[in-house]
Protein backbone atom coordinates (compact mmCIF):
# COMPACT_ATOMS: atom_id res chain seq x y z
CA UNK A 1 0.00 0.00 0.00
CA UNK A 2 1.24 3.45 -1.06
CA UNK A 3 1.72 5.95 1.77
CA UNK A 4 0.17 9.36 2.07
CA UNK A 5 1.82 10.10 4.90
CA UNK A 6 5.69 9.35 5.81
CA UNK A 7 7.46 11.05 8.76
CA UNK A 8 10.77 9.82 9.87
CA UNK A 9 12.92 10.76 12.84
CA UNK A 10 10.77 13.88 13.41
CA UNK A 11 12.27 16.36 16.31
CA UNK A 12 10.97 19.66 17.69
CA UNK A 13 12.02 21.23 20.45
CA UNK A 14 10.57 24.62 21.79
CA UNK A 15 12.54 26.55 23.52
CA UNK A 16 11.23 29.66 26.03
CA UNK A 17 12.60 32.06 28.64
CA UNK A 18 9.63 31.02 31.02
CA UNK A 19 10.02 27.34 31.01
CA UNK A 20 13.69 26.95 29.03
CA UNK A 21 13.95 23.67 26.97
CA UNK A 22 11.02 21.60 26.11
CA UNK A 23 11.22 18.47 23.93
CA UNK A 24 7.90 18.35 22.22
CA UNK A 25 8.89 15.57 19.79
CA UNK A 26 11.59 13.04 20.06
CA UNK A 27 12.36 10.99 16.95
CA UNK A 28 8.86 10.37 16.16
CA UNK A 29 7.80 7.68 12.71
CA UNK A 30 4.42 7.72 11.11
CA UNK A 31 3.42 6.42 8.30
CA UNK A 32 -0.08 6.66 6.97
CA UNK A 33 -1.11 4.19 3.80
CA UNK A 34 -4.13 5.44 1.50
CA UNK A 35 -7.42 4.29 2.44
CA UNK A 36 -7.38 4.31 5.99
CA UNK A 37 -8.85 5.93 8.59
CA UNK A 38 -5.47 6.41 11.09
CA UNK A 39 -5.58 7.20 14.91
CA UNK A 40 -2.84 9.27 16.63
CA UNK A 41 -3.59 8.58 20.27
CA UNK A 42 -1.33 9.89 23.20
CA UNK A 43 -1.87 11.79 26.33
CA UNK A 44 -2.04 15.68 26.39
CA UNK A 45 0.96 17.14 25.83
CA UNK A 46 2.22 14.25 23.93
CA UNK A 47 3.24 15.86 21.03
CA UNK A 48 0.61 15.19 18.83
CA UNK A 49 0.22 18.80 17.64
CA UNK A 50 3.15 19.57 17.30
CA UNK A 51 3.60 16.52 14.96
CA UNK A 52 0.80 17.83 12.87
CA UNK A 53 1.76 21.26 12.88
CA UNK A 54 5.30 20.40 11.33
CA UNK A 55 3.61 18.12 8.93
CA UNK A 56 1.79 20.97 7.49
CA UNK A 57 4.60 23.42 7.70
CA UNK A 58 3.15 25.66 10.37
CA UNK A 59 5.89 25.01 12.57
CA UNK A 60 9.71 24.43 11.53
CA UNK A 61 10.95 20.83 12.56
CA UNK A 62 14.62 20.81 13.99
CA UNK A 63 15.50 17.13 12.39
CA UNK A 64 13.72 13.93 10.26
CA UNK A 65 11.70 13.95 7.34
CA UNK A 66 8.25 14.03 6.16
CA UNK A 67 6.03 13.84 3.22
CA UNK A 68 2.47 14.03 2.11
CA UNK A 69 0.85 12.36 -0.87
CA UNK A 70 4.74 11.89 -1.81
CA UNK A 71 5.96 15.30 -1.84
CA UNK A 72 8.47 15.88 0.91
CA UNK A 73 7.20 18.71 3.25
CA UNK A 74 7.02 21.11 4.00
CA UNK A 75 9.28 22.33 0.29
CA UNK A 76 6.99 20.80 -1.96
CA UNK A 77 3.69 21.19 -0.11
CA UNK A 78 2.64 23.37 -2.03
CA UNK A 79 2.12 20.93 -4.92
CA UNK A 80 -0.48 18.58 -3.19
CA UNK A 81 -1.82 21.27 -0.78
CA UNK A 82 -4.88 21.14 -3.07
CA UNK A 83 -5.41 17.93 -1.82
CA UNK A 84 -5.33 17.88 1.36
CA UNK A 85 -7.92 19.35 3.79
CA UNK A 86 -6.48 20.15 7.43
CA UNK A 87 -8.11 21.33 10.62
CA UNK A 88 -5.28 21.61 12.90
CA UNK A 89 -5.63 25.28 14.69
CA UNK A 90 -9.60 25.67 15.67
CA UNK A 91 -10.90 27.94 12.57
CA UNK A 92 -12.03 31.02 13.51
CA UNK A 93 -15.50 31.57 11.95
CA UNK A 94 -17.41 35.27 11.79
CA UNK A 95 -20.32 34.81 13.82
CA UNK A 96 -22.38 36.90 12.22
CA UNK A 97 -21.86 35.01 9.11
CA UNK A 98 -23.95 32.10 8.62
CA UNK A 99 -22.66 29.05 7.54
CA UNK A 100 -23.66 28.97 3.68
CA UNK A 101 -22.07 32.28 3.76
CA UNK A 102 -18.56 31.47 5.08
CA UNK A 103 -18.34 28.31 2.76
CA UNK A 104 -19.11 30.14 -0.55
CA UNK A 105 -15.95 32.39 0.65
CA UNK A 106 -14.14 30.02 1.48
CA UNK A 107 -14.82 27.97 -1.57
CA UNK A 108 -14.61 31.38 -4.14
CA UNK A 109 -11.35 32.07 -2.35
CA UNK A 110 -10.19 28.80 -3.11
CA UNK A 111 -11.42 28.55 -6.59
CA UNK A 112 -13.60 25.99 -5.64
CA UNK A 113 -17.17 25.88 -7.25
CA UNK A 114 -20.43 27.12 -5.29
CA UNK A 115 -21.76 24.00 -5.72
CA UNK A 116 -19.56 22.30 -3.13
CA UNK A 117 -21.34 24.53 -0.74
CA UNK A 118 -24.91 22.51 -0.37
CA UNK A 119 -22.61 19.10 -1.05
CA UNK A 120 -20.76 19.60 2.14
CA UNK A 121 -23.24 21.16 4.23
CA UNK A 122 -24.84 18.02 3.43
CA UNK A 123 -22.09 15.70 3.84
CA UNK A 124 -21.38 17.17 7.61
CA UNK A 125 -24.95 16.90 8.17
CA UNK A 126 -25.41 20.79 8.39
CA UNK A 127 -27.80 21.14 5.53
CA UNK A 128 -31.11 22.21 7.44
CA UNK A 129 -29.02 24.87 9.55
CA UNK A 130 -26.70 26.71 7.35
CA UNK A 131 -28.67 29.30 6.50
CA UNK A 132 -28.25 30.56 10.27
CA UNK A 133 -25.31 32.17 11.86
CA UNK A 134 -22.64 30.78 13.09
CA UNK A 135 -22.50 32.55 16.46
CA UNK A 136 -26.06 30.85 17.05
CA UNK A 137 -23.84 27.06 16.13
CA UNK A 138 -23.30 24.70 19.20
CA UNK A 139 -19.46 23.32 19.44
CA UNK A 140 -20.48 20.47 17.64
CA UNK A 141 -21.70 22.20 14.62
CA UNK A 142 -19.09 25.04 14.28
CA UNK A 143 -16.52 21.32 14.37
CA UNK A 144 -19.22 20.04 11.09
CA UNK A 145 -18.56 23.46 9.81
CA UNK A 146 -14.78 23.34 10.02
CA UNK A 147 -14.71 19.80 8.64
CA UNK A 148 -17.03 21.49 5.96
CA UNK A 149 -14.54 24.21 4.82
CA UNK A 150 -11.73 21.21 5.05
CA UNK A 151 -14.15 18.95 2.54
CA UNK A 152 -14.76 22.12 0.08
CA UNK A 153 -11.78 21.04 -2.21
CA UNK A 154 -12.48 17.55 -2.25
CA UNK A 155 -9.79 16.07 -0.42
CA UNK A 156 -7.62 12.93 -0.82
CA UNK A 157 -6.48 13.30 2.54
CA UNK A 158 -8.29 14.63 5.82
CA UNK A 159 -6.06 15.61 8.76
CA UNK A 160 -8.24 16.47 11.99
CA UNK A 161 -6.60 17.11 15.37
CA UNK A 162 -8.68 16.13 18.23
CA UNK A 163 -12.42 16.73 16.27
CA UNK A 164 -13.88 15.03 19.21
CA UNK A 165 -12.35 17.69 21.93
CA UNK A 166 -15.43 19.16 23.34
CA UNK A 167 -18.23 17.24 22.14
CA UNK A 168 -20.86 15.61 23.59
CA UNK A 169 -21.50 11.92 23.11
CA UNK A 170 -24.10 12.22 20.49
CA UNK A 171 -21.85 14.46 18.68
CA UNK A 172 -18.82 12.36 19.10
CA UNK A 173 -21.00 9.57 17.32
CA UNK A 174 -22.15 11.67 14.41
CA UNK A 175 -18.25 13.14 14.16
CA UNK A 176 -17.55 9.00 13.98
CA UNK A 177 -20.27 8.41 11.34
CA UNK A 178 -19.08 11.52 9.34
CA UNK A 179 -14.95 10.11 9.02
CA UNK A 180 -16.26 6.43 8.39
CA UNK A 181 -18.81 8.00 5.43
CA UNK A 182 -15.26 9.96 4.16
CA UNK A 183 -13.54 6.98 4.80
CA UNK A 184 -15.99 4.86 2.49
CA UNK A 185 -15.88 7.77 0.10
CA UNK A 186 -12.18 6.89 -0.46
CA UNK A 187 -10.94 9.78 1.59
CA UNK A 188 -7.80 8.75 3.94
CA UNK A 189 -8.28 10.08 7.14
CA UNK A 190 -5.85 10.75 9.84
CA UNK A 191 -7.22 12.29 13.17
CA UNK A 192 -5.42 12.94 16.79
CA UNK A 193 -7.33 12.38 19.77
CA UNK A 194 -6.76 11.45 23.16
CA UNK A 195 -10.55 9.96 23.23
CA UNK A 196 -9.54 5.96 22.61
CA UNK A 197 -12.89 4.34 22.83
CA UNK A 198 -13.18 6.86 19.73
CA UNK A 199 -10.43 5.46 17.86
CA UNK A 200 -11.20 1.81 18.84
CA UNK A 201 -14.47 2.38 17.13
CA UNK A 202 -13.62 4.89 13.80
CA UNK A 203 -10.01 3.54 12.66
CA UNK A 204 -8.40 0.62 10.77
CA UNK A 205 -5.30 1.43 12.17
CA UNK A 206 -3.58 3.64 15.10
CA UNK A 207 -0.16 5.02 15.95
CA UNK A 208 0.28 5.76 19.47
CA UNK A 209 3.20 8.94 20.68
CA UNK A 210 3.76 8.97 24.23
CA UNK A 211 6.02 11.70 25.27
CA UNK A 212 7.58 12.80 21.52
CA UNK A 213 7.98 9.07 20.70
CA UNK A 214 6.27 6.47 18.68
CA UNK A 215 5.38 4.11 21.43
CA UNK A 216 3.05 1.42 19.14
CA UNK A 217 1.90 1.27 15.58
CA UNK A 218 -0.10 -1.10 13.28
CA UNK A 219 -3.43 -2.49 12.69
CA UNK A 220 -5.99 -1.98 15.94
CA UNK A 221 -6.57 -5.62 16.14
CA UNK A 222 -2.56 -6.42 16.02
CA UNK A 223 -2.11 -3.86 18.42
CA UNK A 224 -4.48 -5.62 20.52
CA UNK A 225 -3.58 -8.95 19.81
CA UNK A 226 0.26 -7.92 20.89
CA UNK A 227 -1.29 -7.21 24.42
CA UNK A 228 -3.52 -10.00 24.86
CA UNK A 229 -2.10 -12.09 27.30
CA UNK A 230 -5.13 -14.92 26.71
CA UNK A 231 -6.61 -14.23 30.04
CA UNK A 232 -10.17 -15.50 31.21
CA UNK A 233 -12.44 -14.62 33.87
CA UNK A 234 -13.46 -18.27 35.58
CA UNK A 235 -16.40 -18.03 38.45
CA UNK A 236 -16.75 -21.07 40.27
CA UNK A 237 -17.45 -22.72 43.31
CA UNK A 238 -14.38 -23.41 45.73
CA UNK A 239 -12.29 -20.68 44.18
CA UNK A 240 -9.08 -21.34 46.42
CA UNK A 241 -9.19 -24.81 45.48
CA UNK A 242 -9.65 -23.92 41.83
CA UNK A 243 -6.95 -21.61 41.95
CA UNK A 244 -4.21 -23.78 43.40
CA UNK A 245 -5.78 -26.98 40.97
CA UNK A 246 -4.43 -24.25 38.08
CA UNK A 247 -0.95 -22.91 39.52
CA UNK A 248 -0.59 -27.02 39.89
CA UNK A 249 -1.31 -27.00 35.92
CA UNK A 250 1.23 -24.31 35.74
CA UNK A 251 -0.80 -21.39 34.59
CA UNK A 252 -0.55 -17.84 36.36
CA UNK A 253 -3.84 -17.16 38.46
CA UNK A 254 -5.11 -14.25 40.11
CA UNK A 255 -7.93 -14.06 42.76
CA UNK A 256 -10.23 -11.76 43.19
CA UNK A 257 -13.12 -11.54 45.53
CA UNK A 258 -15.69 -12.92 43.30
CA UNK A 259 -13.53 -14.78 40.45
CA UNK A 260 -10.45 -15.94 39.04
CA UNK A 261 -8.49 -14.11 36.43
CA UNK A 262 -6.12 -17.10 34.42
CA UNK A 263 -3.67 -16.31 32.32
CA UNK A 264 -1.76 -18.05 29.52
CA UNK A 265 -4.96 -20.15 28.58
CA UNK A 266 -4.40 -21.42 25.38
CA UNK A 267 -8.10 -22.90 25.14
CA UNK A 268 -10.59 -22.52 27.30
CA UNK A 269 -11.10 -26.39 27.69
CA UNK A 270 -7.83 -26.89 29.37
CA UNK A 271 -9.62 -24.72 32.05
CA UNK A 272 -12.86 -26.34 32.11
CA UNK A 273 -11.56 -29.71 31.90
CA UNK A 274 -8.64 -29.61 34.80
CA UNK A 275 -11.50 -28.14 36.57
CA UNK A 276 -14.38 -30.70 35.90
CA UNK A 277 -12.17 -33.23 36.37
CA UNK A 278 -11.97 -32.45 40.09
CA UNK A 279 -15.64 -32.20 40.16
CA UNK A 280 -15.52 -28.40 39.97
CA UNK A 281 -18.04 -26.89 37.40
CA UNK A 282 -17.29 -23.87 36.29
CA UNK A 283 -20.04 -21.34 36.06
CA UNK A 284 -18.08 -18.40 33.76
CA UNK A 285 -15.28 -18.24 31.34
CA UNK A 286 -15.00 -15.35 29.59
CA UNK A 287 -11.83 -14.37 27.36
CA UNK A 288 -10.22 -11.02 28.81
CA UNK A 289 -9.44 -8.84 25.24
CA UNK A 290 -7.48 -5.89 25.88
CA UNK A 291 -9.07 -2.57 24.57
CA UNK A 292 -7.06 -0.19 23.70
CA UNK A 293 -7.57 2.08 26.59
CA UNK A 294 -5.80 -0.34 28.68
CA UNK A 295 -2.92 -0.77 25.95
CA UNK A 296 -2.78 3.15 25.81
CA UNK A 297 -2.70 3.19 29.60
CA UNK A 298 0.42 0.95 29.49
CA UNK A 299 2.30 2.31 26.78
CA UNK A 300 2.12 5.74 27.65
CA UNK A 301 2.89 5.08 31.41
CA UNK A 302 -0.59 6.41 32.60
CA UNK A 303 -2.64 4.24 35.23
CA UNK A 304 0.78 2.72 36.52
CA UNK A 305 0.07 4.77 39.39
CA UNK A 306 -3.52 4.95 40.47
CA UNK A 307 -2.69 6.80 43.61
CA UNK A 308 -1.08 9.85 42.08
CA UNK A 309 -2.82 12.32 39.80
CA UNK A 310 -2.31 11.54 36.53
CA UNK A 311 0.60 14.25 35.19
CA UNK A 312 0.03 15.82 31.67
CA UNK A 313 3.17 14.75 29.41
CA UNK A 314 2.77 11.67 31.27
CA UNK A 315 5.36 13.09 33.36
CA UNK A 316 5.90 10.69 36.18
CA UNK A 317 6.38 11.30 40.20
CA UNK A 318 10.25 11.46 41.50
CA UNK A 319 11.62 7.57 41.52
CA UNK A 320 8.45 6.52 38.96
CA UNK A 321 9.89 4.76 36.04
CA UNK A 322 10.14 5.92 33.15
CA UNK A 323 7.22 5.53 30.90
CA UNK A 324 9.24 3.78 28.25
CA UNK A 325 12.56 3.28 26.68
CA UNK A 326 12.01 3.48 22.80
CA UNK A 327 9.32 1.36 20.36
CA UNK A 328 7.90 -1.23 22.40
CA UNK A 329 8.08 -4.38 20.53
CA UNK A 330 4.03 -5.25 20.51
CA UNK A 331 4.94 -9.14 20.89
CA UNK A 332 7.26 -9.15 23.79
CA UNK A 333 5.18 -6.40 25.96
CA UNK A 334 4.31 -7.77 29.31
CA UNK A 335 1.23 -6.61 31.11
CA UNK A 336 0.11 -6.33 34.83
CA UNK A 337 -3.15 -5.36 34.08
CA UNK A 338 -4.38 -8.53 36.48
CA UNK A 339 -7.40 -8.65 34.79
CA UNK A 340 -9.56 -6.75 32.96
CA UNK A 341 -12.94 -7.31 35.11
N1 LIG B 1 4.65 26.94 20.94
C1 LIG B 1 5.11 26.23 21.96
N2 LIG B 1 6.01 26.73 22.82
C2 LIG B 1 6.49 26.00 23.84
N3 LIG B 1 6.13 24.75 24.11
C3 LIG B 1 5.22 24.18 23.30
C4 LIG B 1 4.66 24.90 22.18
N4 LIG B 1 3.79 24.06 21.55
C5 LIG B 1 3.80 22.91 22.24
N5 LIG B 1 4.65 22.98 23.28
C6 LIG B 1 4.95 21.91 24.24
O1 LIG B 1 5.27 20.74 23.51
C7 LIG B 1 4.70 19.60 24.14
C8 LIG B 1 3.81 18.88 23.14
O2 LIG B 1 2.66 19.69 22.90
P1 LIG B 1 1.55 19.31 21.82
O3 LIG B 1 0.58 20.45 21.77
O4 LIG B 1 2.20 18.92 20.56
O5 LIG B 1 0.89 18.03 22.49
P2 LIG B 1 -0.49 17.31 22.16
O6 LIG B 1 -0.19 15.86 22.18
O7 LIG B 1 -1.10 17.89 20.95
O8 LIG B 1 -1.34 17.69 23.44
P3 LIG B 1 -2.93 17.98 23.59
O9 LIG B 1 -3.62 16.64 23.45
O10 LIG B 1 -3.02 18.54 24.99
O11 LIG B 1 -3.30 18.97 22.53
C9 LIG B 1 3.97 20.11 25.38
O12 LIG B 1 4.83 19.97 26.48
C10 LIG B 1 3.72 21.56 25.06
O13 LIG B 1 3.67 22.33 26.24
Amino acid sequence: MSAVIEIEGLRKTFHSVRHGRRIAVDGFDLVVGAGQVHGFLGPNGSGKTTTLRALLGLVRADGGRMSVLGAPSPTHLPQVAGRVGAIVESPQFFGNFTAERTLRLLARAGGVPAVRVDEVLEQVGLRDRGHERVKGYSLGMKQRLAVASALLKQPELLILDEPANGLDPAGIREMRDLMRSLSAAGVTVLVSSHILAEIQLICDHVTIISRGRRVAAGRVDEVLAGFDQHEFRVRVDEPERAAELLRDAGLPVDAHPDHLVVGEVADATVVSRLLGEQGLWVRELTPLRPDLESVFLELTGEGVHPSLPRQVDGSRPPGGAPPHGGEIDLGTVGSDRGGNA
